[in-house]
């Protein structure tokens, strides 16, 4: 007799290779358009689901997970971040959890990379000058940014990402530097040349770069606060492409406006869309919309990780990607 196929429901409309393939394998409910679900229709989706593939977008909280019927099995993310999933609360209700790390390592690391040279570089306000038809011709005074080669960078969160923005700010001549949960092996340290610093505090006052690159939970919660923050030197540059939590976005808008800090370059907020206007405001800021995995190659190859997740579960296997509360 035929095995009754999984039933799935997923969240966000996702690349049409990867809804094909989902509604080849599995009994697949997609989403129509382009927005997130509400929370009555996330609580519909966890009721009758075997397994829900949520985005980052969706909150996955214990008051959803309590409404959960029995069949739903999997939480299979479509993204490697997963704070916005109870993933202790799941385990307690026996809900596995998997995510997609690694396909977007270097994407989000190149932007990370994009992100300190168009702060340093002053990118945005050449293109602005160029835009507004303004450009008077060379000079030998305008606009003149930093030298990346030789400039110390201090990277947050040593991990995939961590690593993968090391490696290319190696190759920019930059001096890297990193603080983490657990320090790397002495040999990838060698590769990387890199510096550990045991003491974020005394890591953040030296750097002219600081990358966060470490995820979002209750440890991270504004890491980068007021206090740490005023441990930066003047000229220094922050860039984002973790999660807004782990900075206080306030604290970093105000800090900007004053001059106390030369500039930033986010992809993250803290509060989601509800972006502090004043950043939007800073010239010596650069914005972007969460786009660190943002590449077509990226995001067909997170569809195969959700596949392959649930493909692995529904063959009686732990997901290869499976996410426990002890790893975060
Ligand atoms: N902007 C984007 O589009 C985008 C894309 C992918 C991932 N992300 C974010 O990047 C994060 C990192 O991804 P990754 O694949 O490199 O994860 P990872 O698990 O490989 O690396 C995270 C690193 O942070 C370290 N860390 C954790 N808590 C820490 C703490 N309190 N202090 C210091 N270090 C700590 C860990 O030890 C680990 O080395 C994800 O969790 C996600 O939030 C963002
Ligand atoms: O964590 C990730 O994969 C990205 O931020 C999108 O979810």
């Amino acid at each position: 007799m035929a095995r009754e196929r999984l039933s799935v429901v997923v969240t966000r409309r996702l690349p049409e290779p990867v809804e094909t393939r989902l509604s080849e394998l599995f009994d697949v409910r997609l989403r129509d358009d382009d927005t997130p679900m509400s929370r009555a229709e996330l609580t519909a989706a966890v009721k009758d689901a075997d397994v829900l593939v949520p985005t980052v977008t969706d909150t996955i909280d214990a008051g959803l997970l309590g409404q959960a019927g029995e069949r739903l099995k999997l939480i299979a993310n479509y993204g490697a971040g997963v704070d916005h999933i109870d993933v202790a609360t799941a385990r307690q209700r026996g809900i596995l959890v998997s995510n997609t790390p690694g396909v977007l390592t270097d994407d989000t690391a190149d932007m990370a990379m994009a992100l300190i040279m168009a702060v340093v570089r002053r990118i945005p306000e050449g293109l602005a000058i160029m835009q507004k038809g303004d450009w008077e011709g060379w000079s030998p005074t305008a606009l003149l940014g930093g030298r990346l080669a030789g400039r110390r960078l201090g990277i947050l969160g040593m991990g995939r990402i961590g690593q993968a923005v090391a490696r290319r700010a190696g190759a920019f001549g930059m001096q890297v530097h990193y603080h983490n949960r657990r320090r790397l092996r002495p040999e990838i340290e060698e590769r990387f040349e890199a510096t550990y610093w045991e003491s974020l505090d005394q890591m953040v006052a030296r750097m002219d770069v600081i990358s966060i690159n470490c995820p979002s939970t209750p440890s991270t919660f504004h890491l980068m606060n007021a206090r740490r923050l005023k441990l930066l030197k003047p000229d220094a540059v922050i860039v984002n492409t973790s999660r807004g939590e782990v900075i206080d976005e306030h604290a970093l808008t105000r800090m900007l406006r004053a001059g106390e800090i030369a500039g930033a370059g986010l992809d993250v907020y803290e509060h989601g869309t509800d972006i502090n206007p004043r950043l939007r405001e800073l010239e010596n800021v650069v914005l972007l919309p969460h786009m660190g995995s943002a590449t077509i190659e990226g995001r067909l190859e997170m569809g195969e990780k959700v596949l392959l997740n649930i493909k692995t579960f529904e063959d009686g296997h732990r997901p290869p990607d499976q996410v426990v509360p002890s790893m975060l």
